[in-house]
């Protein structure tokens, strides 16, 4: 087996550097994130996450930098070229479409995530996206409204959303934010059982103890800077974390 140290990086982020205005959000970033790898981001509030991810995904143009996946150059890509390339966003608040069950909200997903050219039957589709919501454990809330899911469900919906477009990159944006203790527990597993099946994630979380727990490396953020990187336990220890983030 390659030790994953020696590995090519699924996702090259380098010298990327994000202003709004004269504000620089990021100031010259740079990370490799590993296949398989389970990277937890975190940062006090402003101190860039989100900024990074929409760089990732494609919501923004960065002034300077690159960021290379699966060794593309896909810094100028827009951000559905980079859905297709396997890079996948769940966002911290669910907006899905009210009106329809789980099950089409899920099908608008699997529509958008369809390559251009590719014949798929109906069935097809239905069985993908079935097998999807049991993964997440929505199977039973398939044919349920969109409207009446309780928050957890919600959380898992936006993922089996993203999960929709089969990303090797997931991106979760905070998916345990004002969930009771066991739902955080519940969504960590759902995500823990994610990055067992070939699925590097991202998560961005603010529960300290979700990210120590689910992390291999964790990446701290202060003022646009990487202050910290390196397994939960040595972030966690690391003076300038505990000042920025802690305010210890
Ligand atoms: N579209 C924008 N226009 C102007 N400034 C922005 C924009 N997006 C973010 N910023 C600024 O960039 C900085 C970083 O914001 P960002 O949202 O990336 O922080 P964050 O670490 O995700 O914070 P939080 O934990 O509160 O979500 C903040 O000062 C924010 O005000």
């Amino acid at each position: 087996m390659i030790p994953p140290e020696t590995q090519a990086p699924l996702l090259r982020i380098s010298a990327l550097t994000k202003r709004f205005g004269g504000f620089t959000a990021l100031d010259n970033v740079s990370v490799d994130i590993r296949p398989g790898e389970r990277f937890g981001l975190i940062g006090p509030n402003g101190s860039g996450k989100t900024t990074l991810i929409n760089c990732i995904s494609g919501a923004f143009r960065t002034e300077a930098g690159t960021v290379m996946f699966r060794d593309e150059d896909i810094t100028r890509l827009q951000p559905h070229m980079r859905t297709r390339r396997g890079i996948a966003r769940s966002f911290q608040i669910p907006r899905p479409f009210k009106s329809m069950t789980v099950a089409e909200n899920l099908m608008v997903a699997l529509d958008f995530a369809a390559v251009t050219g590719e014949i798929v039957s109906a069935a097809q589709r239905r069985d993908t996206m079935m097998s999807i919501l049991t993964r997440m454990g929505l199977a039973s809330k398939a044919n349920v409204s969109a409207t009446k899911l309780s928050q957890v469900e919600l959380r898992k919906m936006e993922l089996a959303r993203a999960m929709a477009t089969h990303p090797k990159l997931l991106i979760s944006d905070e998916a345990m934010a004002g969930l009771s203790s066991s739902e955080v527990d519940e969504v960590l597993d759902l995500l823990m059982s994610l990055a067992g099946q070939d699925i590097t994630i991202i998560m961005i979380e603010h529960i300290m103890q979700a990210v120590m727990r689910f992390s291999d490396r964790v990446m701290c953020l202060d003022a646009g800077r990487i202050i910290a990187i390196g397994t939960p336990t040595e972030v966690m220890a690391n003076q300038r974390v505990q000042e920025a983030y802690l305010g210890t």
